[in-house]
């Protein structure tokens, strides 16, 4: 689509991104789930879960349906609050389980730090439908990052380019295709300079053709950026093209975790090899 390069307050991959893309490693913990267990009345939903990401990481969160992958990214976004356990991004806690077992949740203060650096994608692109594009893409930055009409309009439109849709910019989100409003939706997460991008089944309402335009959006952003990008997706082809790791999810627990080769061709776990058979049979 276009390979320009994603110029956050600029966020170029810097070498050792680069060094952990390469190798699949992680370099750090930036992102820290320690304990984590969350049930819906008596739907344990996540088990005791524990895992970490590194800074510039793609990790891609796979398995079957209800088996909590999305509720680990809305924790994230502090919409659902865990029963127990401890996440960290950086050196901030967003919950933080003290010593006598309760949850202290941060600040309010503390909250939107953390989360001022954090921005999700949903299935449903959810733009403001009486915005044309430019707007839902400079609102946020205006309102919440409190940038400059002008400076938030210039990145809007290099954003909005970069998504290849530079020519729609006046256009209401009614008049522009189920893809072509996801691409606006990416703009607009892309516009909060977030460190670290959370993508829910962002194809999944899509035509296999319109999907396939808002993943190489996504295989550009995740090749000329170190954003951080925890992805959940069907979409097989492209966690195995952008990913480092691959995190296979059943009843609540990581049950294998490893590069996208050795996962999807070497799958050691049963269950991971009965879940990637019915992904194909579906595809
Ligand atoms: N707010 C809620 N209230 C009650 N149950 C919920 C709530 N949110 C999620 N659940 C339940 O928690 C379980 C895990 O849901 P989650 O969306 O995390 O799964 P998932 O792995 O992302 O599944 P899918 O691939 O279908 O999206 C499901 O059984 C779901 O019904």
């Amino acid at each position: 689509m276009t390979g320009d390069k994603i110029e956050k307050g600029n966020k170029p991959m810097t070498e050792a991104s680069s060094a952990a893309a390469e190798t699949g490693t992680k370099q750090d913990d930036f992102i820290r789930f320690d304990d984590i267990s969350k049930r819906f009345g008596k739907n344990v939903v996540l088990d005791d879960l524990s895992f970490s990401v590194g800074t510039g990481e793609r990790v891609t969160l796979i398995g079957p349906s209800g088996s909590g992958k999305t509720t680990i990214l809305r924790m994230l976004m502090t919409l659902i609050k865990p029963d127990s356990g401890t996440i960290r991004v950086g050196d901030d806690y967003l919950f933080h389980e003290k010593r006598n077992g309760s949850l202290a949740p941060a600040s309010e203060a503390h909250i939107r730090k953390v989360r001022g650096r954090i921005t999700m994608v949903f299935q449903q692109y959810n733009l403001f439908p009486n915005m044309r594009v430019l707007r839902n893409v400079t609102e946020a930055p205006i309102h919440v990052l409190g940038k400059s009409k002008d400076e938030a309009e210039e990145r809007a439109k290099e954003l909005l380019d970069m998504v290849g849709l530079g020519d729609r910019v006046s256009a209401y989100p009614s008049q522009l295709s189920g893809g072509q409003q996801q691409r606006v939706a990416i703009a607009r997460a892309l516009a909060m300079d977030p460190d670290i991008l959370l993508l829910d089944e962002v194809t999944s309402a899509l035509d296999p053709e319109l999907a396939a335009e808002v993943l190489d959006v996504l295989r550009d952003v995740a090749k000329s950026s170190d954003i951080t990008m925890l992805c959940v997706t069907h979409a097989m082809k492209f966690a195995r093209d952008v990913s480092n790791r691959v995190l296979m999810f059943d009843a609540g627990r990581i049950i294998e975790a490893a590069p996208p080769a050795e996962i999807f061709d070497e799958p050691k776990q049963e269950r991971t090899q009965r879940f990637l058979q019915s992904v194909l049979a579906e595809s």
